[in-house]
């Protein structure tokens, strides 16, 4: 039997709805989010976003080359929001030179554990990681300002698009590889949930 990154949705809804579903994203649709706490994730985001670059980049390394376009894709998105989340930071007059805080921290030493993992478990990590924000920023609906450019960089259709790319590369990949293999994709997507819940409590205590 295969596993599919549907069936990964499938099996742990709960451990996904943890991961989407948050006061901290539900209080920016409200407009009640407060600055401290929208800052906090602004500047945390930004040093989470250095280190996916560079672990997308291992993947396209380890990648078969039909799955360079999109991957190429992401990276040129890429290149775009970091510049994007400069200027934000800028306007508000926030330093990015700042330390990561405790679960920022483990989740980019977790990205930087994934090198050392065979490419499906990579690949079904990468798609976890972006149908998490796909999905986070998407599901509250039509945001206030300032928070609309925001939900829109990762809940627009074409982003949509590019998750689902990232899910039939990592689809492509689980097909093949042994039941080990695919038992460790199964841990990396638990673990992109329990990480990515924990990244939106961080922001939401610096209340
Ligand atoms: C914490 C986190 N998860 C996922 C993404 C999507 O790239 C992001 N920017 N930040």
């Amino acid at each position: 039997m295969t596993l599919t990154c549907q069936q990964l949705l499938q099996k742990h809804t709960q451990e996904w709805q943890e991961a989407t579903v948050h006061p901290f994203l539900v209080q920016c649709k409200l407009g009640t989010i407060q600055q401290n706490q929208f800052n906090t994730w602004l500047v945390q985001d930004y040093l989470f976003v250095v280190d996916f670059t560079r672990m997308v980049g291992r993947i396209l390394a380890n990648a078969p080359s039909q799955h360079f376009d999109v991957i190429l894709g992401g990276l040129v998105a890429l290149k775009d929001e970091l510049n994007w989340f400069k200027e934000k930071a800028a306007l508000q007059k926030l330093d990015l030179d700042t330390q990561k805080q405790l679960t920022c921290s483990e989740y980019c030493d977790y990205m930087n554990s994934l090198a050392a993992m065979p490419y499906p478990v990579q690949a079904t990590a990468f798609w976890a990681i972006e149908l998490a924000y796909n999905q986070g920023w998407q599901l509250p609906g039509v945001m206030p300002e300032p928070y609309t450019e925001f939900a829109d960089r990762w809940g627009n259709p074409g982003f949509t698009n590019y998750v689902k790319l990232l899910e039939q590369q990592a689809d492509q990949g689980l097909q093949t590889a042994s039941e080990s293999i695919q038992h460790q994709a199964e841990e990396a997507f638990l673990k992109v949930a329990r990480l990515e819940k924990d990244f939106w409590q961080m922001a939401f205590n610096a209340a």
